[in-house]
Formats: structure tokens, C-alpha cells, sequence
């Protein structure tokens, strides 16, 4: 995971479509597909042979009903088996490169049952059909204009239970509605019977409605449980670069499917002509008009869009593979990291060079407070292998201003290494006193024979929710080292930060796991495929997510606190914690309700978290050395830096959030003395009648408790 290592270009699968595919597809055609450049290719599952048959059953049927006085107690007609002609596929090897495409002219989600009923037999059919010949992936057009959402999405989750491999991707405009292309003859819609047509219907203004499309596809994916074999597949009108960027930029990006351009001729009629690799946008275009006639200028476009994506910033070339990815939290105080752990922490291009900056910084306050005489103790404590040690030794060179340096670790493995390289290292020269201790045991560095004080304390203990990995506690530990009057903690402060996101990816991915809890359990993750609900705009015209403060831990802590940690501690004061124990950790405690602004309509999925750090403020008031991973600040602050991803706080059941509607998120860190942990409620509530607030929704409360960090 090398931050700087040459990036290779996106994948991208580019299939070709055809509406109205005037050759039938078999694997002559693919092989001339593949050789122009193609990934895939889409074939209908049925031919206009077995539409003729399914036109001919309901219209003799519609006959029969009309005739008949008594129309329910007619059966509802069956559609028999296919036919050879009514299919051009048959199984192939390489039909792992075909596209299934369901018959654009049935409509899942009629009002008229007739209507509904032969569809869903047809879908069914071909469904089974393209699974028995080998081809899992199908495409499906979403309901048609007036039709029942949620009957349509009953259909699909038929169909998805027909075979253990088959994929759907519903056919979704991106605004407005689904054109009815593609097909000859007559659409089943258009044959419903009038008693079962509203003039709503009719009239539907879903055309006007930016979010009617999302909103279906909602249905379609909550009604089948969010099954990772479902899929939308957005229909562009146009070639959209910064909406490919970002798709490309998916752990998974979706296969792009080029409609009704350049048509597969057979190989003999094509061949006139290569035009050269990857032309410009401007040649592409060129070489699209009639007189050159290239036979793939569309995606020749596509794949020179593909070669000349602009290259991915640090954070996600590093976490390349990670995106959406979910991790458990470490727990660096419980567990002892592996070294290569350690390595790829130390890759970080940004957050070493920034302890540098505020170690050397707060040596000059401390020089020109104490003078020259007074030597400088600083103590990287939580030391790892050592990088903190080799930087602080750097700011004590590149300031001028001698120290004494010491390093205290209580994992015994990186503990060989830092002796080690307390041996080998000529910047740290054998002079840096190591300890192998837990910081909160230490009594703090020998000198000629004498215990001293630490005049800079350095750690760096922090999780991607800031307190997650019990850095207020272990400072806290280990604070009677340090200098009561003039001692200074890098970090000097660090704050959790939070905003709801919709994230149906990761949703769908805690479905399929069997722990319970991970619903109760924050998890790390390198967040890619989500969407802020709540956006405000910046003061140059941006919209940014709204990313709001939680709490925030300031070291080192008040005297009069710790001494009354100290006193309860051994039961001897006050009634003992709210939650457990002694109460001697309940300074750490915090609690907060934070209140969002949603401007659109959408599903919470969780929380996002983030983390912002003072290293160190100069005294001067000079530009404070900060990290922050809040996507806000970030670039202001720590552009590049790559050490932490996000945190994410799920929730079991969704939300969904109405346009305008505020999110109001309740979140605690709790303690019972032994270990740390949060717990979270999010409610939702809506501008009803006469500008009243109506909660319109709220998750249960969720606990970390069983999962929470030991202390
Ligand atoms: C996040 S790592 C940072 C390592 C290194 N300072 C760096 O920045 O690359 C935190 C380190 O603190 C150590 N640590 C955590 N809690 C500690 C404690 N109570 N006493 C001593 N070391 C501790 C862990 O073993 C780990 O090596």
C-alpha cells in the first residue's frame, strides 16, 4: 500500500447494447464484439416470436372474459413454456460475457391484475431461463410510469429467488421517467383495462419530481431486503465525465453499458479502417462522422476517458481495496500490534512531519520560559517502533534546543525494536532512555540517578473517533510525569465529530453477517459509496457535508479532577459511577445532542465520524499545528493525510428522512471504570401542519457496551 506507487488505470467493463438488436447473439457475434474493444454484450432472452404468443394468449383471453358473464370464475391464463423460436440463447461458454436483457414490454407493477399476471409469468420464464443457460446478469426495466411500485418490487424479489447466481439490474432513469423504448408493438401497460386506470395515474407528475426516481428505486431495493444481487443501472442522457470519475473511483465499478450506438456489424463489413488508439475527445468526436465511419467511436471515448481518469488523491490510492471496506476498531491499550501494523501507519506522508512541526514549536515556548539552563525532558509515550522519537530528535536538532528524550512502550515486540533502534540509529545515538512499561505504571524517566519531571509529553493514541482508543485515559495515567506548572501534552486537545450519511452499501453488507452486535459495534471504514444527508454551504459557494462537533478532551486535565478520580477510586467517596464501578473515570464521560438539517429526501443508514487534534498552539498565537480527518476541515488542516479512515456508527433499522426534515442525533461515551463505550439514538422529525415539528421516525438506542474497550 504504497502511497506513492504508479497507479494503474481503472477497471472498466464496457458492454454494448442494442434495443433493437437486428442480429441475433451468439458467439460469433461476441467474438466480433470482443475484438472491437467490448467486455460484454447484451442479448435479449426472448425472441418477437414468443411476444406474439404472449399477445396472442391475453388477447384471446380478454375475448373470452368480455363475452363471458361472469368473468372471476374464469382462471387467469397461463403462459406455456418457451419454445425453441421463442429464444436465441443457448447455453455457451462464453456466455459469462453476455448481458441478459427481460422483455422491455411487460409491466411487473400493473393495477390490472390480467396485466400483472401474464408479466410476472414472463419475467419468471425468462429469468429461470437466462440462469439455466449460464448467464446470472439481467437487465430489467424498472416499473413503468403509473404502475405499483411495491407489486413490481415483489416481482423482482420472485425472480431473484430463481436462481442462487442471478444478478438483476433494474433499468432506472436517473430523474423523470423511464422511456418506453426498444421494443416493436404494443406494451402490456398500454393494454390495461380501463377499470384499472385512474386518472391519477395518467396524470402523474413524477416527470417534475427530481427524487421520484431514487424514491422507486428505494422500494425496489428495501422490499428485497437490500440483496446484494440487486442492482440499479442509471441511463445517462449524456456522457456525464465527473459522475464516471466517481464511478470509476468504486471498489466496484459498474459495468457501462454503450446504447443503441455504433451497431455490431459481422467482422467482413467492418473491418474497413483502424482509427488510431486512445484519440482525443475532439478526434473521438471527429471520427464519429459519417464520412470516416468508425465503427466504435463511442467506445473508443469511453476507453480514452478510462486511460486519462485524473489520478486518485493520497487517502484513496492508499486505501485502494478498502473502500466500504468494514473493520473493527483497533485496540491498541488490549492488543499488541504487529509491526507491519505499525509500518503502514508510518507511510503516513503528513502526520509525523506535523508532530515535528509542533514538537519543535513547543521546545522555543518552553526555551523561552525556562531559559537555557533548564533541560528539556520530552517523553513519547505509546512510542510503537519509534518514529515519534526519531521526529522529536528532529525538532531538537532543527530548533537547536537540546533534549532529553525518553520512549515508553508496553508492547514487549515493538519494545525489542526500539531498543534496538536506540543501538543502531545515529539520530537517536544510544541516548534515548527507553522504558517498557504501560504509561499509567511509569514513574516517569531516571536521570543521573533522579527521577524527573516530563517537561513534553507525546503521544499519539488516538482512534478515528478521536477517544476511541482511550487516549483521555492513558493520559490521564500517566499525567503525574509531567510538569505541573509548565508541561505541555502534543496532542494538547482532540474532538469527535459526527454527520448522518445514507451508506445502503454498507447496510447491505451487515445484513449478510451473522453477528448480531455489529449493529452495537462502531466500525472503522474507508467511507466511498455514501451520501451526506445534511449539506450547508461554505463560505465560497461549496456545499460541504454538515459535519457537527460532538465533544472534546483537553490534556493536561485539571489537578482538583484527577485527585477526585483518585479519591473515588477506592470507593471511599460519592455513591459509586452512574453506569458501574467506582465512578473513578467518569471525568471521561460525555454526552451530547447534536441537530441536522436534511435538504432532500433519503435513508439514514448510520453515522459518520471524524476527528480533529490541536498538536500544539504556539503561544504567539502563530497558526496552530492541527490533524483533522473531518472532510470539512481536512484540507486546511492535514491535506493528504492517510492514517486514519472514517468511524461509522450503524443503525440496525434505517430511517427514512422526508425533504426539509431535521436529524437529531443523541450520542454518550460511558464508562464503568473497566472499559469505554458509546451508544447512540438518532430521531427524525418533519415540518407537519402550521410549521409543527412531527417525529417521523427514530432508530432504537444502540450500545457498544459488550464490544466496549477495556480499559
Ligand atoms: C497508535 S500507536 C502509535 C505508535 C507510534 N507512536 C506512531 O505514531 O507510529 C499507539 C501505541 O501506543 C501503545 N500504547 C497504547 N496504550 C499504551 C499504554 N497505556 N502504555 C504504553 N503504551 C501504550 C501501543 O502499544 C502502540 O504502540
Amino acid at each position: 500500500m504504497d502511497p506513492n506507487a504508479e497507479e494503474p488505470a481503472p477497471i472498466l467493463f464496457i458492454g454494448q447494447h442494442e434495443s433493437q438488436r437486428e442480429v441475433s447473439v451468439n458467439s460469433q457475434l461476441l467474438g466480433d464484439a470482443q475484438s472491437l474493444g467490448y467486455d460484454l454484450l447484451t442479448a435479449p432472452i426472448t425472441t418477437t416470436h414468443f411476444q406474439s404468443r404472449v399477445l396472442t394468449i391475453l388477447a384471446d383471453y380478454v375475448k373470452l372474459i368480455s363475452k363471458n358473464t361472469l368473468p372471476d370464475a374464469l382462471p387467469l391464463p397461463n403462459i406455456p413454456p418457451l419454445l425453441p423460436k421463442d429464444t436465441d440463447l443457448s447455453p455457451e461458454d462464453s456466455n459469462s460475457a453476455l448481458i441478459a436483457v427481460a422483455s422491455p414490454w411487460i409491466d411487473l407493477g400493473s393495477k390490472d391484475p390480467l396485466i400483472a399476471h401474464i408479466s410476472r409469468q414472463v419475467l419468471n420464464a425468462e429469468v429461470a431461463y437466462a440462469a439455466f443457460v449460464g448467464i446470472s446478469s439481467i437487465l430489467v426495466q424498472g416499473p413503468v410510469q403509473g404502475s405499483d411500485v411495491a407489486q413490481y418490487s415483489r416481482a423482482i424479489l420472485e425472480a431473484l429467488n430463481l436462481g442462487p447466481y442471478v444478478q438483476i439490474h433494474i433499468v432506472m432513469p436517473m430523474t423523470g421517467e423511464l422511456e418506453m423504448e426498444g421494443f416493436d408493438g404494443e406494451h402490456l401497460s398500454e393494454l390495461a383495462r380501463k377499470q384499472y386506470v385512474t386518472e391519477e395515474d395518467e396524470d402523474d407528475d413524477s416527470e417534475l419530481e427530481p427524487f421520484a426516481a431514487w424514491e422507486t428505486w428505494d422500494t425496489i431495493r428495501s422490499f428485497c431486503n437490500y440483496s446484494q444481487k440487486l442492482t440499479g443501472y442509471p441511463v445517462l442522457s449524456k456522457t456525464h465525465q465527473q459522475l464516471l470519475t466517481r464511478f470509476l473511483r468504486l471498489r466496484f465499478p459498474p459495468w457501462l453499458l454503450l446504447v443503441d450506438v455504433d451497431a455490431i456489424k459481422p467482422m467482413e463489413e467492418a473491418a474497413s479502417g483502424g482509427a488510431p488508439l486512445e484519440p482525443t475527445p475532439a478526434e473521438s468526436a471527429k471520427s464519429g462522422t459519417p464520412e470516416t465511419k468508425d465503427p466504435v467511436s463511442h467506445l473508443r471515448y469511453i476507453r480514452h476517458l478510462q486511460q486519462t481518469q485524473p489520478s486518485r488523491p493520497p487517502m484513496e490510492r492508499f486505501g485502494q481495496g478498502y473502500q466500504d471496506y468494514i473493520q473493527s476498531p483497533l485496540q491498541p491499550l488490549t492488543d499488541n500490534l504487529e509491526s507491519i501494523t505499525y509500518e503502514v501507519f508510518e507511510k503516513d506522508p503528513v502526520k509525523y512531519e506535523w508532530y515535528e512541526r509542533a514538537v519543535a514549536a513547543a521546545l522555543k515556548d518552553l526555551r523561552k520560559k525556562l531559559g537555557e539552563k533548564h533541560e528539556i525532558v520530552v517523553a513519547v509515550v505509546g512510542a510503537g517502533r519509534g518514529p515519534l522519537v526519531t521526529r522529536s530528535l528532529r525538532a531538537s536538532k532543527s530548533t537547536g534546543i537540546p533534549i532529553k528524550c525518553c520512549a515508553v512502550e508496553k508492547n514487549p515486540n515493538a519494545h525489542v525494536l526500539i531498543q534496538r533502534r536506540n543501538a543502531t540509529d545515529p539520530l537517536w545515538n544510544g541516548q534515548v532512555l527507553i522504558y517498557k512499561s504501560d504509561m499509567r505504571a511509569w514513574p516517569g524517566p531516571t536521570v543521573n540517578g533522579e527521577v524527573r519531571q516530563v517537561d513534553i509529553l507525546v503521544s499519539e493514541l488516538l482512534g478515528s473517533f478521536a477517544d476511541n482508543e482511550l487516549s483521555p485515559e492513558c493520559l490521564d495515567g500517566v499525567q503525574h510525569v509531567l510538569h505541573p506548572d509548565h508541561g505541555i501534552n502534543i496532542p494538547q486537545s482532540y474532538s469527535a465529530h459526527l454527520t448522518p450519511i445514507a451508506t445502503p452499501r454498507i447496510y447491505s453488507d451487515l445484513l449478510t453477517r451473522p453477528a448480531d452486535d455489529l449493529w452495537e459495534t462502531p466500525a472503522v471504514v474507508m467511507l466511498h459509496q455514501y451520501d451526506d444527508l445534511c449539506t450547508i454551504t461554505n463560505a465560497s459557494g461549496e456545499r460541504t457535508p454538515d459535519v457537527k462537533e460532538t465533544w472534546s478532551f483537553h490534556h493536561p486535565i485539571a489537578p482538583a479532577i484527577l485527585t477526585h478520580a483518585f479519591v473515588r477510586a477506592g470507593g471511599a467517596s460519592d455513591a459509586g459511577g452512574w453506569t458501574g464501578g467506582d465512578g473513578k473515570n467518569e471525568h471521561n464521560v460525555r454526552s451530547c445532542k447534536v441537530s441536522f438539517k436534511a435538504q432532500d429526501r433519503g435513508v439514514c443508514h448510520g453515522l459518520a465520524g471524524y476527528f480533529e487534534t490541536v498538536l500544539y498552539a504556539p503561544e504567539d498565537g502563530s497558526k496552530k499545528v492541527e490533524l483533522s480527518t473531518n472532510p470539512v476541515t481536512m484540507k486546511a488542516k492535514s491535506e493528504d493525510m492517510i492514517s486514519w479512515f472514517p468511524i461509522f456508527f450503524p443503525l440496525k433499522k434505517p430511517i427514512f428522512v422526508p425533504d426539509d426534515a431535521e436529524i437529531e442525533v443523541s450520542m454518550w461515551r460511558q464508562t464503568d471504570d473497566r472499559k469505554v463505550w458509546y451508544e447512540w439514538f438518532v430521531e427524525v422529525f418533519a415540518q407537519g401542519a402550521k410549521g409543527k415539528r412531527v417525529k417521523v421516525g427514530s432508530s432504537e438506542l444502540h450500545s457498544s457496551k459488550k464490544n466496549g474497550c477495556l480499559m
